[in-house]
C-alpha cells in the first residue's frame, strides 16, 4: 500500500534564482495526484526534491518517518527504495535489451535469484502490454513503447510511491489515452501513491484524484481535482483552456507592462469558457477497484466545508452519484461567474 508524502514549507533556489518557495502539500496515500504548471516553473525540481535527489534549502519532505531533505544520506538512500521513478525520456540503457533494462534495479538493489528476477520482469512487462518484446533493444521500439518500458522498470521494486515526469511527452493523443488508462490500472493493482507531472490536459482531466499547480515560484493550489477544475484563478483558467490571454507568457510569465500592451491590442481574457468536469477514469474491467476511492471519499467529505462553493458542488454531485471521483459518470458543468 502507498505511503503518505508530506511536504512542508519547501523552498528551493539555484544560486540567486529562486525556483519556488514555501510549498506545502500532502499526497494522500494510494491516491493519484497531478502537478501542472507552465514550462520552467520547477515541476521536475519538485519531483527530484521529493525523492532526495535535489536538496531544498528550507522545509521538509516526510516519508514514513524520514525527512528526505534533512536526514543522513544513508537514511535517504534507504527511503528511496520506496520509490519508482519514471523520467521524461524513459532513461533506458540503449545497449541493454528491454528485459535487462527492466531487470536493472532488481540486480542492482536486491539479491534475488535470476529465476525470481525473470518472473518479476515478465510480470511487469505484461502489465504495461510489452510481453513478447523483452529481447528488443530500446532503439528498435517506438517512443510510446519506451515510455512503457520506463514505467515497467519503475514498478519492479514494488514501489509505494511512483513519480512520473511528463509520461506523455512525445506521445500521440491515442497513446496518451492508453497511458492514462495504464496509470489508473497500475494504481488499482498496487495502490501506490502517485504523483504525475504533465502538461497534458486530458491526463489532468481524467487521471488524478488531486491536482496542483506551480506558478510564479508558488504553489497556486493543491487539493481534490474538483478544486482546480473549477478554479477561477486566472492562471489556472488560462492553463486549462490553453489560451494566450492571461498571466502565462511565452517565456515563463508576463509582466504588467506586457499585459497592458496586450489589453491595448485587444488580447484580453474574453468571455469565460464553459468548462466541464469529465468523469475520472475507472480501472479496466476485471481489475480490482482502486482502494484509494473509498479512502478519498471519506477524506473529501471531511473537508467539504473548507472548499470553494463550485468545488463543493462538483464533489457533492459525484458523491451523490455513489462512486466519488473515480466512478461517477456525471459530467458536471462548471458554472462560471462573469469576468473570468
Ligand atoms: N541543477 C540545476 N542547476 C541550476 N538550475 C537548475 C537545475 N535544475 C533545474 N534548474 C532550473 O530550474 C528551473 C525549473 O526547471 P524544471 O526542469 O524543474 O522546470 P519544469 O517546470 O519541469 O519545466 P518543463 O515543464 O519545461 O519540463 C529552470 O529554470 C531550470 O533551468
Amino acid at each position: 500500500m502507498g505511503v503518505e508524502v508530506v511536504v512542508e514549507g519547501l523552498t528551493k533556489s539555484f544560486g540567486k534564482q529562486n525556483i519556488w518557495q514555501n510549498v506545502t502539500l500532502t499526497l494522500p496515500r494510494g491516491e493519484v495526484s497531478v502537478m501542472l504548471g507552465p514550462s520552467g516553473t520547477g515541476k521536475t525540481v519538485f519531483l527530484k526534491s521529493i525523492v532526495g535527489l535535489v536538496r531544498p534549502e528550507q522545509g521538509h519532505v516526510l516519508i514514513d518517518g524520514v525527512d528526505m531533505v534533512n536526514s543522513r544520506e544513508r537514511d535517504v538512500y534507504e527511503a528511496r527504495k520506496l520509490f519508482g521513478l519514471m523520467f521524461q525520456d524513459g532513461a533506458l540503457f540503449g545497449s541493454l535489451s528491454l528485459f535487462d533494462n527492466v531487470a536493472f534495479p532488481l540486480r542492482e538493489h536486491t539479491r534475488k535469484k535470476e529465476s525470481e528476477i525473470r518472473r518479476i520482469v515478465m510480470e511487469r512487462l505484461d502489465l504495461v502490454g510489452l510481453a513478447g518484446a523483452e529481447k528488443k533493444l530500446p532503439g528498435e521500439i517506438s517512443g510510446g513503447m519506451r515510455k512503457r518500458v520506463g514505467l515497467a522498470r519503475a514498478l519492479v521494486l514494488d514501489p509505494q510511491i511512483i513519480l512520473c515526469d511528463e509520461p506523455d511527452s512525445g506521445l500521440d493523443p491515442v497513446r496518451t489515452s492508453y497511458l492514462s488508462q495504464l496509470l489508473i490500472d497500475i494504481n488499482a493493482e498496487i495502490d501506490a501513491t502517485m504523483l504525475i507531472v504533465t502538461h497534458n490536459l486530458d491526463i489532468a482531466a481524467t487521471v488524478p484524484d488531486n491536482m496542483g499547480m506551480l506558478f510564479r515560484r508558488n504553489l497556486v493550489t493543491f487539493g481534490p481535482r474538483e478544486v482546480l477544475l473549477t478554479s477561477e484563478e486566472p492562471v489556472v483558467e488560462q492553463f486549462l483552456t490553453a489560451r494566450r490571454a492571461g498571466p502565462i507568457g511565452m517565456s515563463e510569465e508576463k509582466d504588467q507592462a506586457t499585459l497592458d500592451l496586450e489589453a491595448a491590442h485587444g488580447i484580453v481574457a474574453g468571455p469565460p469558457v464553459e468548462r466541464t468536469i469529465v468523469p475520472q477514469l475507472a480501472p479496466t474491467p476485471g481489475l480490482p477497484e482502486r482502494r484509494a476511492v473509498r479512502r478519498r471519499q471519506e477524506r473529501v467529505k471531511g473537508m467539504l466545508h473548507e472548499l470553494p462553493p463550485a468545488a463543493r458542488r462538483a464533489i457533492e454531485a459525484s458523491l451523490r452519484d455513489g462512486g466519488g471521483a473515480a466512478t461517477g459518470p456525471v459530467a458536471a458543468r462548471v458554472s462560471r461567474g462573469a469576468g473570468a
